[in-house]
């Protein structure tokens, strides 16, 4: 399979030359989606520009006036708006002698972004990557195909548009770890820098905290409805020893009231927080709609001077002063280095890329995978988020004026507890090998008559695995804790599929091969065994669903072996994979870049996103890769003098 370009140069309204070519590839077609909402994400197919119905409704980033086509160089060009993106971006072009294109696959988000009760529901549009995990046996075994889904957002905002929007810092020992591998400037008192920098946090109380950040762009707020079933959590983990915290704060671990990128009910990207209040700088060229298809590298001085990317069918080609930043997240930064000539040589050679350097990109992987079937049923309606309920036309009103309603919920989720179950080997008291994430609910939440089913369709959860399972409870007042694993001892890798820019990877999750990855998910369920049977879950007559799961007929309810078959039924991804790009020090056999974030072997290439983390931390990584932007920033303007 082969590109073809069809001459069509011109010059652009600045009178620079631009290299532009006509682009075909092959057989490339944006997924299939059945239904209505693929358009709300416009189908994006590079042989024909698709029509955009709803352009209307998006948030346009157009170039300076009086400019058509962007410029022929920059000093910065980077490819990917998201969380580390965006927020790079705006810290470099607050300089106005600085120039910076940023690169987007994806389109401007809309107003059904901004609604927090949408976010699963985004995963059957265009708004996202549709890449698919390589069959494996013995896990996913109760998805489409036994294939676990990776959706990775696609806008500008890039994942934070369509993410859950909770958010967490991870523990300070996590950043002490990847400082201690020779990381240098990765500690957590130099991290924190970076969280106080880009919060604003409004947290009743906790806000005040000298770790807490109140002049930063990105809103963190508690969520304004929530449902009884928060404060029981909470009670229950006192009673069981864990402590009602600030689970951002440094201090101890324990369970606190989940804390979101969201104000005014409404969902905080990291586009509006670091990009649209600089949309109109001048020296701020951002294009939507954009791929980048390789990074230009010349192979005797090893030195990044451009980037080829593909626009309404167009080849373009921008050049950098000082240097191109991948910023495309864990999948696609990886794989863009590799169809550039940077990656595992033997890997490059299969597919007749001609290696500029051998690094181990894309070798190791790891994932925070979670156990979503952990539900119990309760002796009292009205109590839980029920979707059929609470998303009403009243409610829709409420959620326009006031921001509140299970319209501004994230999707249910209320509380975080962090715990250490008895078989975690860390010797750090401090560090937890499980965060369990409290939902005012259950994945039975969003069904019965009419309802959307949008987190189990968003997991790919076949329907007969999923209505044997739970068909008996479809719809009702349930309450559920997600355990996920944070720190797992598998991990996995990605590789080419084959040549195509426009092509999806081979990503590789191997979860659950090593068996103290299964032993710990065991242990967390105990724990919340443990958690339900006190009196503030039992006032609500909180009662464990005996789900029954086909691949697990020949074991007994409750014994491990189930809770075991059962976690490799429902195996689900809280999409947090990193360590694609791994960050470490020269010398580090698995590093691709050094620590401060420069290609190992490459001058003026860096890569800005979740993929550069080395090590597992106990977060979710919006928040993460949105201080990797910041400090990315500050690194640069250090190297360039700016
Ligand atoms: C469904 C889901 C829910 C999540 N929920 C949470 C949560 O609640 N809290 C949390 O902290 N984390 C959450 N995460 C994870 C978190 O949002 C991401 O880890 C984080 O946003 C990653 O940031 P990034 O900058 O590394 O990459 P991204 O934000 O993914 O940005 C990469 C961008 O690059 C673009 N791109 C890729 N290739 C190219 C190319 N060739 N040319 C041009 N552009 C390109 C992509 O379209 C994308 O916009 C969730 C993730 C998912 C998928």
């Amino acid at each position: 399979e082969e590109a073809t370009f069809e001459d069509d140069s011109g010059v652009n309204d600045m009178g620079s030359s631009t290299r532009r070519k006509r682009f075909f590839w092959g057989d490339y077609q944006s997924p299939a989606v059945e239904n209505f909402m693929k358009y709300i994400g416009s189908p994006y197919n590079t042989q024909s520009p698709s029509v955009d119905f709803f352009s209307f409704l998006r948030d346009p980033y157009p170039l300076p006036k009086g400019l058509k086509e962007p410029y022929s160089e920059y000093d910065f060009v980077i490819i990917g708006a998201g969380s580390a993106g965006c927020a790079l971006a705006s810290r470099l072009t607050k300089n106005r002698n600085i120039t910076v294109l940023l690169l987007e696959t994806g389109k401007p988000e809309m107003i059904l972004t901004d609604v927090p009760a949408f976010a699963p529901t985004f995963q059957a549009t265009d708004y996202v990557w549709h890449y698919y995990m390589e069959p494996q046996r013995g896990v996913c075994l109760g998805m489409n195909n036994k294939r676990c889904f990776w959706p990775r957002g696609r806008a500008v905002g890039g994942t934070s548009v369509i993410n859950y929007m909770l958010y967490t810092r991870g523990r300070p020992k996590d950043w002490d770890r990847i400082a201690a591998d020779g990381n240098y400037g990765w500690s957590y008192n130099d991290i924190i820098k970076y969280y106080v920098e880009l919060e604003n946090a409004n947290l009743g109380g906790y806000e005040k905290q000298p770790h807490r950040g109140r002049n930063g762009e990105m809103p963190v707020e508690f969520v304004k409805t929530k449902t009884p079933l928060s404060n029981v959590f909470l009670e229950a983990g006192r009673i069981l020893g864990h402590p009602t915290v600030d689970y951002n704060a440094p201090e101890e671990l324990g369970f606190g009231q989940i804390q979101v990128t969201i104000s005014n009910g409404r969902r905080y990207s990291a586009a509006k927080a670091f990009l649209h209040r600089h949309k109109n700088r001048p020296n701020l060229h951002i294009l939507s709609d954009t791929t980048a298809t390789k990074i230009l590298i010349d192979p005797q001085t090893k030195i990044a001077y451009g980037v080829e990317y593909v626009r309404n069918n167009l080849l373009y080609t921008s050049l950098v002063r000082k240097e191109v930043i991948v910023s495309a997240g864990p999948i696609a930064s990886p794989q863009l280095l590799m169809l550039s000539g940077i990656g595992p040589q033997e890997h490059l050679n299969s597919h007749k890329i001609p290696v500029i350097h051998n690094l181990p990109v894309g070798r190791r992987l790891y994932d925070h995978i979670c156990f979503p079937g952990l539900v119990y049923t309760l002796n009292a309606t009205g109590i839980s988020f029920i979707e059929n309920r609470e998303l009403s036309l009243r409610n829709t009103i409420s959620w326009l004026q006031h921001g509140d309603t299970a319209y501004a919920s994230p999707g249910g989720v209320e509380g975080i507890g962090y715990i250490k179950t008895p078989v975690s080997d860390d010797p750090e008291p401090s560090v937890p090998d499980i965060e369990l994430i409290n939902i005012g609910g259950s994945i039975v939440s969003d069904g019965g008559p009419g309802a959307s089913k949008s987190v189990r369709k968003g997991m790919r959860i076949t329907e007969s695995i999923f209505d044997e399972a739970f068909g008996s409870i479809d719809g009702t007042d349930t309450w559920s804790t997600f355990p996920m694993l944070l720190h797992p001892k598998s991990f996995g890798y990605i590789e080419l599929k084959d040549s195509n820019p426009f092509s999806h990877p081979r990503l590789y999750g191997n979860y659950l091969t090593d068996p103290r990855d299964v032993a710990t998910f065991v242990a967390a369920i105990r724990h919340v065994q443990a958690l339900t049977a006190t009196a503030p879950f039992q006032r609500y007559g909180a009662k464990i669903h005996p789900a029954k799961y086909k691949p697990c007929r020949k074991h007994t309810f409750d014994s491990d072996e189930y809770w075991e078959c059962a976690v490799r039924t429902l195996t689900a991804t809280l999409h947090h994979q990193i360590a694609t790009c791994r960050m470490g020090p020269a010398g580090d056999k698995l590093a691709v870049v050094d620590p401060e974030l420069r290609v190992h072997g490459i001058k003026q290439l860096r890569v800005v996103d979740s993929s550069i983390l080395p090590r597992t931390i106990s977060a979710h990584t919006n928040a993460p890769a949105m201080a990797i932007g910041l400090k990315a920033a500050d690194l640069i303007k250090q190297t360039w003098n700016i």
